[in-house]
């Protein structure tokens, strides 16, 4: 973290944690995290805040006797229900000075490029005037295939494109258990978990409430994700306006996931490996995948062997070996027509035929590894031969 960057944290609530279990919102809740939220900002933080609860909020109101499991029922409760939860917050943070900006996302504001940064754009202006950005899927206009699955990974998804230092998932059971608390009495709580194994994603069960969605398992997904990028996590509770920062202080009633194996990946390079569609495909040489891989190079026309499919300059391709394994992703300099023409071809044939001096066609700014060897040095050795 740069010295005058200031400690940046993603607040996500879950909604029973803001909503009556039989749907409606509840106001005592929601002024409790919002005395929190007040309570970190007043410490100094940075903070961002995901909230769910627009469907449980306004189900009620629309008549339905419990959360809609259709589509449009959903997206008419959202509608009705956003617009209830974002007055509410913005009347309780009042009381604290403070003022809040409703931002609503899709899938589609990831995968655009344009879209990814003029979200990251807006939420660092927001950031900069002290506003509280407060983040929810836009529930009223995602269609099923289309989603972020739960509000657990979309905060993830923020935590990691803002490059926040934590993320707390606030829900209504305080921490991950070796089994569902809700119906094995004895099951066991882990107060630290620094790396997600298999067997931990086997013990997080769905959701335990009438009104959340994707219970521990999608929790745990999103401590995954967060932690690959170097964010600390905490999933559980807690009560008053102190609870987040004794989460910060390691006084929480939950469980932590830290580890400080991965170093942060820029907002750019986060945009490549998770949200970038693939538009071709780049073979390369056992030379190229050594250079990219481990000596963080640009791959050069000369380690290509095959050019697959109909891409521009400036998009973004998936890279493979000969064997067809996926190496990383980057965005390339040139076209697949281009690319085509000078593949395999020296950097000083390169320059003559495309006329230009600088001939990478990956740069190394903008390439992501997404081979996983659990032998680094077996591999490496692989491609030296
Ligand atoms: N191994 C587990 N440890 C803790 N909670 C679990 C586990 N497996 C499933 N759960 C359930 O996950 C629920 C929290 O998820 P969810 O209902 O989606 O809440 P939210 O609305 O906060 O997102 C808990 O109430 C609990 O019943
Ligand atoms: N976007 C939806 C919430 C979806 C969701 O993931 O809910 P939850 O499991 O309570 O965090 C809403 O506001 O109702």
């Amino acid at each position: 973290m740069d010295a005058k960057r200031k400690h940046r944290v993603v607040v996500k609530i879950g909604s029973s944690s803001l909503t009556n279990p039989t749907g409606g919102l509840s106001r005592q809740k929601l002024e409790e995290h919002v005395s929190a939220l007040a309570a970190l900002r007043r410490a100094g933080h940075e903070v961002i805040l995901v909230s769910s609860g627009a469907v449980a909020t306004g189900f009620t109101q629309l008549g339905y006797p419990s959360r809609p499991v259709t589509l449009e029922g959903k997206q008419a409760a959202a509608a009705v229900g956003q617009g209830l939860l974002i007055q509410a917050y913005n009347d309780s943070l009042r009381t604290y000075g403070l003022s809040g900006a409703q931002i609503l996302l899709t899938r589609d504001d990831f995968s655009k490029r344009h879209r990814y940064q003029n979200a990251h754009n807006a939420l660092n202006e927001l950031l900069k005037r002290g506003i509280l950005p407060i983040i929810n899927e836009n529930d009223c206009v995602a269609v099923d295939e289309l989603t972020f699955g739960d509000n657990d990974m979309l905060s993830a998804l923020v935590a990691g494109f803002l490059r926040a230092d934590d993320l707390i998932i606030l829900t209504d059971t305080d921490g991950l258990y070796d089994a569902d608390p809700r119906t094995n009495p004895q099951a066991k709580k882990f107060t630290l978990i620094e790396e997600i194994t298999s067997e931990i994603e086997a013990i997080a069960g769905g959701a335990g409430s009438r009104v959340g969605t994707g219970g521990m398992r999608s929790k745990i997904n999103a401590a995954k994700f967060a932690l690959s990028l170097g964010i600390h996590v905490f999933i559980g509770t807690g009560k008053g306006a102190g609870k987040l920062l004794d989460i910060l202080a390691g006084k929480g009633e939950g469980t932590y996931f830290r580890n400080d194996m991965r170093a942060p990946l820029k907002a750019r390079k986060q945009w490549i490996a998770f949200h970038a569609e693939s538009d071709g495909r780049i073979v390369i040489d056992k030379g190229a995948a050594r250079a990219l891989l481990y000596e963080g190079k640009s791959l050069l026309p000369s380690g290509i062997v095959r050019v697959c499919g109909d891409f521009s300059a400036g998009q973004v391709v998936e890279v493979t070996d000969l064997s067809g394994r996926l190496l990383g992703k980057g965005e390339v300099n040139y076209s697949a027509a281009q690319l085509e023409q000078v593949k395999g071809e020296s950097t000083a044939v390169c320059r003559e035929q495309l006329g230009v001096l600088r001939v990478e066609a990956v740069h190394r700014d903008n390439w992501v590894t997404l081979y996983i060897n659990e032998n680094k040095e077996e591999h490496k050795e692989e491609i030296m031969q």
